[in-house]
């Protein structure tokens, strides 16, 4: 497949520092390890108060990126600040004003979940005493539950509801699912009010209600005036909860910007099915230059008929999705062909990453119907063959 070269969306190298008010700034970030370099020259900015998603394919450099904002590892190359500070050498004034929820957390699998977060909550406290800088206020509405209950202490309380956990207070670490870990993983997070919350894969292994439930913990903080970075592989929850993304691949950031802007280089997929066994796709038109991608079987068992996709970018989206649909019907009504279950819908998020990850821009049968099993042609018909557009860094 050739790829146009049309950057899209993206920030030139160091740009992303340039802004005032940020809360973090990665500028042209390389990160190895060994001989393997995993981060090759990433830029973003995230301005206080919003929340920055950080997508991308397996490996591709996530993590390795948030671990160096946390100041886990100093950079190999480029520039970082969280709270205009160097989170490696100035670590220790950074911990009592940043929460961190990693991949994977390490517990006492002995202690209970209270003692847990009791545990946590002290270290907190002690590293914001003199010296280093003080906790800042809570926001608001993160913790509805602060002071309503006595006995206990409230920010341990609190911190245990507004992850769901109140009822398993008492229940030893070792004991909880994977997915009530990664809610004890936010408490702790939580806890200290951050200014800047680091979350990596937070509902990774929760349900669809403790999802949603984090997801309303993470706005609420948000609400309050806390900067979040956030992984994740669901494109929902990136959709949901970004004010900007970044996708990644292979150590570098492809696209980068609102939902809307990365989105809007997906352009529009208009789809259909010929029904049975014809032959007329061989004959199909390319749409401005654009051929079709045609999907085998598959779904439809015995009958066999060809899914057909086309993606289309440049021009006004309604124009081009007018006249491609206008050429499509003539050329069915001239052939007397049935275009079955023709559909036009925008690109998605996930059209946007299967560019990034180099797949095929959804090359399945008609929206909605599943992948089916059936083989996938591309560049049939009598134009040039399909082009991915936007990609940075190449
Ligand atoms: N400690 C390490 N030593 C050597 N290589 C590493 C180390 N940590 C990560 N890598 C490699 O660096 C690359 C980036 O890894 P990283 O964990 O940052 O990716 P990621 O985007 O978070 O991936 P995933 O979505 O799968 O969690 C991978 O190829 C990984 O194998």
């Amino acid at each position: 497949m050739v790829a146009m070269r049309t950057p899209q969306v993206t920030d030139p190298p160091g740009a992303a520092t340039a802004g005032l008010g940020n809360v973090i700034e990665v500028g042209g970030l390389r990160q190895s390890y060994g001989d393997f370099e995993a981060v090759r020259g990433v830029s973003f900015a995230v301005p206080r108060g919003e929340l920055f998603a950080l997508l991308g394919t397996n490996g591709a450099g996530k993590t390795t990126t948030v671990e160096v904002l946390e100041g886990f590892r100093a950079p190999t190359g480029g520039s970082v600040r969280v709270l205009g500070l160097d989170p490696f050498r100035q670590r220790r004034r950074l911990r009592p004003r940043v929460g961190i929820m990693l991949q994977e957390g390490g517990f006492l699998g002995d202690l209970t979940v209270a003692e847990t977060v009791g545990l946590w909550e002290g270290l907190s406290r002690d590293a914001g005493r003199p010296g280093t800088s003080a906790a800042p206020a809570a926001p608001s509405g993160a913790f509805p539950l602060l002071g309503r209950h006595r006995g206990t202490d409230p920010r341990t309380t609190d911190a245990l509801e507004a992850a769901g956990l109140g009822r398993k207070a008492r229940t030893r670490v070792r004991q909880l699912s994977g997915g009530q870990r990664r809610r004890l993983d936010l408490a702790l997070a939580v806890i200290s009010r951050p200014e800047v919350l680091f979350l990596d894969e937070p509902t990774t292994g929760m349900d669809p209600e403790a999802r949603r439930a984090t997801w309303k913990v993470i706005e609420d903080l948000r609400a309050g005036g806390t900067t979040v970075l956030l992984t994740t592989h669901y494109l929902e929850e990136a959709e949901r909860l970004a004010n900007r993304l970044a996708i990644m691949h292979e150590g570098r950031i492809h696209l980068q910007g609102t939902v809307e802007e990365v989105v809007a280089g997906s352009g529009d997929r208009i789809s259909f099915r010929l029904p049975g066994i014809s032959w007329a796709f061989g004959e199909l038109p390319s749409l401005d230059g654009v051929a079709p991608i045609l999907t085998y079987g598959g779904d439809t068992g015995n009958t066999g008929g060809t899914g057909v996709a086309y993606t289309l970018n440049g021009g006004r989206a309604e124009a081009r999705a007018h006249a491609a649909v206008r050429r499509l019907l003539e050329w069915a009504d001239e052939r007397g062909e049935t275009l079955e279950r023709l559909a036009v819908r925008r690109g998605t998020l996930e059209d946007a990453f299967m560019r990034v990850a180099g797949e095929a821009p959804l090359d399945g049968p008609p929206d909605g119907e599943g992948t089916g099993a059936g083989g996938a042609l591309r560049g049939a018909g009598d134009g040039p063959v399909a082009a991915g557009p936007a990609r940075e860094g190449e």
